[in-house]
């Protein structure tokens, strides 16, 4: 019976990474992809991107789209004020136990829902269900093709305010050509486009895109 890569980078972080340690994690993590095994983690100069964006913005409310091993959640999460929160939706079971793992370990499980959910059936009910009433910082990083019906779902429920953050990855690779149309085509956000290298290869572009929201509350 094999181990899946994403247990195999769970245990490295468990035998590598100091606990209770957000910035070990992620150093261990980058050394596992780049001596072990190479995973979808937006890191490095996306991952630095992440960190001022969250730096400037001091969100008190993130939701993030695609958890994979809570990589990115761990990125946000550490710089987060104390009474800030990160919901972060992961649709794939197995990926969401990791990532539980992987929360922990960082010692960020006071600040970090992982929902197992698809982010659809999750982004309806974050004001009844979740007590969310704006959302300051959006990360999407899940299925390329469902960023577009995210971010109208998201709008739909008026969950955004004049200020709030879309940070999209993989605008380039694998892509992500209808919601860059959408969101670079509406007056209601201002979008920066940022050329920057694929996670943990040095000789692949790939982009990221952040949209400030200025529409109407
Ligand atoms: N409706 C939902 N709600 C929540 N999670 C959900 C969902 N639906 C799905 N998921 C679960 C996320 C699935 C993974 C998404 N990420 C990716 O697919 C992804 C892939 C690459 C990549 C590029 C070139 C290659 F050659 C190989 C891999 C890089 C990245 O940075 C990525 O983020
Ligand atoms: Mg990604």
């Amino acid at each position: 019976k094999g181990t899946t890569r994403e247990q195999r980078a769970l245990k490295y972080l468990k035998e590598h990474a100091r606990q209770g340690d957000p910035d070990s994690v992620l150093e261990t993590f980058d050394e596992f992809c780049r001596t072990q095994e190479w995973a979808m983690n937006a890191a490095e100069e996306k991952g630095d991107i992440l960190d001022e964006i969250v730096r400037e913005l001091q969100p008190t409310t993130c939701l993030e789209l695609g958890t994979y091993c809570g990589y990115s959640a761990v990125r946000i999460a550490r710089n987060l004020s104390p009474s800030a929160r990160l919901i972060t939706i992961e649709v794939n079971p197995d990926y969401a136990a990791v990532a539980r793992e992987v929360v922990k370990l960082a010692g960020l499980q006071d600040k970090i829902e992982v929902i197992n959910l698809d982010s659809a059936d999750v982004i309806r009910e974050l004001k009844t269900k979740y007590d969310v009433t704006k959302l300051d910082l959006v990360f999407l990083d899940h299925w390329k093709y469902l960023y577009i019906r995210d971010i109208k779902l998201i709008e739909e429920e008026k969950l955004l305010k004049k200020g709030s953050v879309v940070f999209a990855d993989n605008v380039i690779i694998p892509g992500a050509p209808g919601y860059l149309e959408y969101i670079r085509g509406s007056k209601n956000y201002k979008s920066t486009f940022y050329s920057v290298h694929f996670e943990y290869m040095d000789d692949m572009k790939d982009g990221v895109e952040k949209s400030v929201y200025i529409g109407d509350e």
